[in-house]
């Protein structure tokens, strides 16, 4: 090894406590990242999150669909109670989409049940005849969840009928325009939130908004009150003001390393966590 100069040795001297102090910064910098205390979570793009869905599905990690929308269901039921804890005088209507983000809906459906609450009523413009779905409803039947058409969650939410309306719609396989009848479902909530007249709690992205966008596309689209980000958020959520929770606690932690999620930690043994 090369003998320092004395002016060098004088130098690192001089500079040795700022460089501790440097990367003792950084690591504090990347803890407080990985416990959600500054730097927060990854906001992903459409692509990556079906990218980190098919990893966590994959024959290397084992998780089935089924697994998953469980979990993410429940994440959503504990969101309500956060919102709304009163579970006898809270009234909610969860609108089901086509896709695994309606089949959320009505995994939470059920956990609210279970958890006394009103049974939900659900607006499912689309029954989807396959598993799980074709399961998930009938459990939903199993609980007493009423069902309502979309002229009718769109009355009643306008009038306010509705404490919690949960916009289980789309996730983050949407794209385009949204397509009847959805159109008339989502302009519906969009102007019962303007005027308070419900809570709006968005599942993983709020319906209608492109998933890689930059937020609220447009001034009729749904504003929700809540959201609730599955696994990690997704871009369009990066300046969303709301409450916004994030649930999905499943990601292996090689997983999260590999999409550098940079995931708070959950407290305790909750499902929930904000950001
Ligand atoms: N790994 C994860 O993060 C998990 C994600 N899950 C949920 O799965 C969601 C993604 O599910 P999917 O990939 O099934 O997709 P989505 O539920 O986002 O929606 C896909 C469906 O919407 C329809 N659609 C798309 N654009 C439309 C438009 N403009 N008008 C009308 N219909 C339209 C499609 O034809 C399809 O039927 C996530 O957002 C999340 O809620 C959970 O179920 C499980 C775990
Ligand atoms: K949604």
């Amino acid at each position: 090894m090369r003998a320092k100069s004395p002016a060098l040795k004088s130098l690192s001297r001089t500079f040795r406590p700022f460089s501790r102090r440097l990367v003792k910064a950084a690591t504090v910098r990347a803890m407080a990242a990985n416990a959600g205390l500054g730097l927060g979570p990854a906001y992903l793009t459409a692509e990556q999150s079906s990218a980190l869905d098919a990893k966590l599905m994959s024959e290397e990690y084992g998780y089935t669909i089924d697994n998953l929308m469980e979990l993410a269901g429940v994440a959503v039921a504990h969101a309500v109670v956060d919102m709304a804890p009163n579970a006898k005088e809270t009234k909610t209507l969860i609108l089901v989409g086509p896709g695994n983000n309606g089949g959320d809906g009505l995994v939470a459906a059920r956990h609210l049940a279970l958890f006394g609450y009103e049974p939900p009523t659900l607006c499912i413009p689309k029954e989807t005849a396959r598993p799980p779905f074709v399961g998930l409803r009938k459990l939903c039947d199993h609980f007493a969840c009423p069902r309502t058409d979309v002229d009718s969650a769109v009355s009643a939410m306008n009038e306010g009928g509705y404490d919690v309306v949960i916009d289980a719609l789309f996730g983050f396989s949407f794209s385009g325009a949204p397509r009847p009848p959805f159109d008339k479902l989502l302009a519906g909530v969009a102007s019962a939130a303007k005027q308070d007249k419900c809570r709006v709690l968005s599942v993983d992205v709020p319906s209608g908004w492109p998933v890689d966008g930059d937020g609220k596309p447009s001034d009729d689209a749904v504003e929700p009150q809540a959201l609730i980000s599955l696994t990690a958020p997704k871009a369009c959520a990066k300046g969303f003001r709301g409450t916004h929770y994030l649930g999905g606690r499943f990601v292996p932690p090689a997983i999260a390393e590999e999409f550098s999620l940079n995931l708070p930690t959950y407290p305790g043994v909750a499902q929930i966590c904000k950001l």
